[in-house]
């Protein structure tokens, strides 16, 4: 938790100012009794009127500066806790920006917007309450415990006597409730996963008339929630129960012997009703306190999970080399040339459930080069591979002879070019979408690019043209029209080396026919690995590797194939119909 306290520092003089103000509204609190037992033993008792009109006005200004310097504790610590908060969900979702394909598929994206959302609340709500509730009250404790030894040490220190047995308890409850509360926020993982995976698929479930199966699922996850939620609960309703009774004990046997000192005249009444009044201030506070061990015991376990994705490992951290090294050992990728040496790739690490394997080729710079296989065969891995979205478990990817891994990633982003099979568009303008990768670019660039892609035309169609707003992932377009968004928005990068992943399935044969023709002008100077279904999408290809559960098993022309692999005749006959017929 103290590595999250960091992200206070740069709000210290709230931070700080919070608690002094407390400070202060207590200390007048703690006044109060005394001058009370003053008014009791001089005003009353004795019956001096002139103590009790002196003592009042002073009671008053106590309690209104009380007032004021608990509105300041207010305001400062809200300040300091919704700053640190802001801060730390900036930072853990700069992080998530960072972290590597495979710690994500790791964590799992219910789990990282369970910590990005509940588990900083948790932090924030700790930040306040320890700032103010927590202060206050241990403030109290303090000053009570003081105010009640200034009238009679002796009496105090029985109250001491049970502050051993206190700890003892408050310790063996935080051991029991933080991994309830870890467990807790796993199950909120799940929940949040399921609703998640619902809320994306909402369609299919719709498609499928499965929303009682989509309600039962979600209940299960919500009920496994509920029952860790009430045996975390369960521990901790046990806290104030048992606290209450280690501190009556104690004030009981206080109070017997403050009784027998009254008794004897070595008391006064009104400092007796004073000693009752702080040692009351004291018992709630201390409760207030133990209670207040549930919430840190709860942030201690959403603190875990918030440095667990912290210290998650980053995308691109070549090995051995700090990223400023990397910069400055990386001159820019100026031919393109892309080169897989034996590399093989597991998503699990273990080489033994490898995806790809002793992949090796080269694509010397302007050269396309088709990528076919059946589904699963390993064909969006290789692709990945490129980009660095994931690293190979084994071999060397290189592109101009240079290991990727040495070059800068922004420099390898900014010359890799990726249209993946999934076109996925944000909520904005088409132009906005379309120059996503290039903000500053024109709109004569911008309209460039949709031509290439073939989307021009149906953009133009559409009432406010590019200034069209694209609902949450493009929803109000068709597959075909996202899919050549996002292939426009690869264009504009004019990468050296370009990648499409089966970007084209959802177009029409023919405006694919049309995309293939712009890519071969436009793209003439950069390395082209297109991955294809379509036989048609890679026919053209000055080389086409046939990709066959992980490997290369042949490699060659359209014409050299059809003679040489079994495969690719198979899936080009396949396809020969519809082709036709299109
Ligand atoms: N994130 C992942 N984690 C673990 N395994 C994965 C992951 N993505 C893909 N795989 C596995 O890797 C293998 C290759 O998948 P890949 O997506 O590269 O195949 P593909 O040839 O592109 O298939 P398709 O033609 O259906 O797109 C498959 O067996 C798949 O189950």
């Amino acid at each position: 938790m103290l590595k999250l306290a960091s992200f206070l520092k740069k709000y210290w003089l709230p931070a700080v100012l919070a608690p002094l103000f407390m400070l202060l509204e207590v200390a007048m609190d703690l006044l109060q009794p005394k001058m009370m037992a003053g008014i009791v033993n001089e005003g009353i008792v004795k019956g001096d009127l002139g103590h009790i009109a002196a003592t009042s006005p002073k009671m008053l200004l106590a309690a209104l500066v009380g007032l004021l310097a608990g509105v300041g504790c207010t305001v400062f610590a809200t300040i300091a806790s919704q700053s640190f908060g802001a801060d730390l969900r900036q930072e853990l979702f700069g992080k998530v920006q960072a972290l590597s394909l495979r710690a994500l598929d790791k964590f799992g994206t219910g789990s990282v917007v369970t910590r990005l959302t509940g588990d900083i609340t948790q932090m924030q709500n700790l930040v306040l309450l320890l700032l103010r509730v927590f202060a206050r009250n241990a403030f109290i404790v303090c000053g009570s415990f003081a105010m009640a030894y200034s009238i009679s040490p002796r009496l105090s220190v029985i109250l001491l006597a049970m502050l051993p047995l206190l700890a003892a308890f408050l310790i063996a409850i935080t051991r029991l409730t933080v991994p309830l509360f870890s467990k807790m926020q796993e199950r909120l993982d799940r929940v949040n996963t399921v609703m998640q995976e619902n809320l994306s698929g909402i369609r299919v479930v719709k498609a499928f008339v499965r929303s009682a199966y989509e309600e039962e699922r979600f209940g299960r996850a919500n009920g496994s929630l509920l029952q860790a939620s009430l045996k975390a609960a369960r521990i901790a309703a046990l806290n104030t129960p048992l606290m209450s009774i280690i501190l009556n004990f104690s004030i009981v046997a206080a109070l017997w012997y403050g009784g027998l000192l009254s008794e004897q005249g070595a008391m006064s009444v009104g400092s007796l009703a004073a000693f009752l009044t702080y040692i009351t201030q004291l018992l709630f506070s201390t409760l207030g306190l133990g209670n207040q061990l549930m919430t840190i015991s709860r942030a201690k376990a959403s603190a875990d999970r918030i440095n667990e994705l912290l210290a998650a490992p980053e995308d691109k951290a070549a090995p051995g080399m700090e990223p400023a090294e990397r910069h400055a050992a990386s001159p820019a990728i100026c031919e393109g040339r892309l080169t897989f040496e034996h590399v093989s790739f597991s998503y699990d690490g273990d080489i033994a459930s490898a995806v790809l394997r002793d992949i090796h080729f080269t694509a010397e710079p302007g050269e396309t080069i088709g990528i076919v296989g059946v589904n699963g065969s390993g064909k969006s891995t290789l692709a990945a591979l490129v980009p660095r979205l994931y690293d190979a478990t084994e071999g060397v990817v290189r592109i101009d002879s240079r290991p990727i891994g040495e070059i800068d990633p922004a420099e390898l982003h900014r010359h890799v070019g990726m249209v993946l099979q999934q076109a996925h568009l944000f909520s904005g303008t088409i132009r906005e979408n379309i120059g996503y990768g290039k903000p500053e670019a024109t709109m004569e660039e911008i309209e460039a690019a949709a031509r290439a892609a073939e989307a021009h035309e149906f953009i133009a169609k559409l009432e406010r043209g590019y200034d069209t707003v694209l609902g949450q992932r493009g929803v109000n377009l068709s597959g075909g029209q996202k899919q050549r968004l996002s292939i426009a928005r690869t264009l504009l990068l004019k990468p050296r080396i370009v990648i499409f992943d089966d970007c084209t399935s959802a177009v029409d044969l023919k405006t694919d026919l049309l995309i293939r023709k712009s890519l071969q002008t436009i793209m003439k100077d950069s390395t082209c690995l297109i991955i294809g279904q379509r036989i048609a999408s890679v026919e053209a290809a000055d080389r086409i590797l046939v990709l066959e559960d992980g490997r290369i098993t042949a490699s060659g022309t359209h014409r050299e194939l059809l003679r040489q692999s079994g495969l690719y005749r198979q899936i080009a006959l396949s396809q020969q119909g519809s082709q036709q017929g299109a």
